[in-house]
């Protein structure tokens, strides 16, 4: 299954606010309708977003507007702005086929992390903590960290995935455990502040995360929660490894206190789905992604390297 794909000249892409209870793709035509769909996660996740922004390109047919509107639907994922940069480069008429390339190079992508995270992993079997979803879903294929854990489950390695539900939107709670359900995959969800504690109870061999942009110095940006883990880690002695690809990295970026962090509309932190779980008039600070430090992490894998900041 792809999650987004170029289809008799339309996007085509699996519309993630609808799953876990249904599998809805959407064909869109117009910039427009795009950024509606990036701006309500419909499409999500930093690879995605990229091979999104490279579709859109194509979209727009070389009007400027739209391509800078599309490039600042979402600032965190550098993934974004760089593919709609690398095809907005282009003339109108080679857009397709570098859009086509980066959706294939993002499928290459995931296929090799997978297998260099798996080998980084020491054990014959592993039980593995991840926040939000990296999975297909977030990707074209397979996934970034998820990918790893997929690889991981088809050669008999791995033990069980303790995946976090990941408020407020719950991509753990509704797409990980989705996805890792489809593989067959032992799983458990729980609780994001259950994550630290269980870190440091034992038993779990690697966390495993994604990213949304990593600068220069190695410092991460990724889903809210994800610094909280990796504090956890610390403590308990437990790797704490990153998976993304290379176009993630932003080196223009020097460290991560310069990543701009999206704060979201407060009511997805007072509503679960549109039901209201705080009082009337409650207030409510809702940042996406939050910075983990280079220090505080055990090792980068790209399809082409482990970094190890
Ligand atoms: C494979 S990177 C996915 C990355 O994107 C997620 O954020 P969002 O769901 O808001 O797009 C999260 O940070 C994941 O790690």
């Amino acid at each position: 299954m792809r999650t987004i794909d170029w289809v008799d000249d339309a996007i085509e892409l699996v519309d993630q606010t609808k799953l876990p209870d249904e599998l809805v793709t959407l064909r869109i035509t117009d910039v427009d309708t795009l950024i509606g769909a990036i701006g309500r996660l419909a499409v999500r996740g930093a690879p995605a977003l990229g091979v999104a922004g490279a579709f859109g390109v194509v979209l727009a047919r070389g009007d400027a507007a739209q391509i800078a509107r599309l490039r600042a639907a979402r600032p965190t994922a550098v993934n974004l702005a760089w593919a709609v940069d690398q095809v907005s480069a282009l003339p109108p008429e080679q857009a397709l086929e570098a859009a086509l390339r980066i959706r294939d190079d993002d499928i290459a992508a995931c296929v090799a992390m997978g297998e260099r995270g798996a080998a980084l992993l020491e054990g014959e079997r592993v039980r593995v903590m991840t926040v939000c979803n990296t999975g297909g879903l977030a990707c074209v294929e397979r996934g970034t960290a998820l990918g790893v854990i997929q690889t991981l489950h088809e050669r008999g390695r791995l033990d069980e995935v303790l995946a976090l539900e990941t408020r407020p939107l719950l991509q753990g709670a509704r797409l990980t455990t989705w996805e890792l359900a489809r593989m067959g995959a032992p799983h458990r969800l729980i609780v994001d502040s259950a994550g630290p504690y269980l870190l440091g109870r034992g038993g779990i061999d690697a966390v495993l995360i994604g990213a949304d942009r990593i600068a220069a110095n190695g410092d991460v940006a990724n889903k809210i929660g994800s610094y909280a883990l990796a504090l956890g880690a610390e403590r308990a002695g437990v790797p704490f490894i990153v998976v993304a690809p290379e176009s993630t990295i932003d080196e223009s970026t020097p460290n991560g206190d310069k990543i701009t962090i999206e704060d979201r509309d407060p009511s997805e932190v007072t509503r679960v789905r549109g039901v209201r779980l705080a009082p009337k008039g409650t207030q409510a600070l809702n940042p996406a992604f939050d910075v983990t430090p280079h220090d505080l992490i055990t090792a980068i894998v790209t399809e082409k390297r482990v970094i190890k900041p």
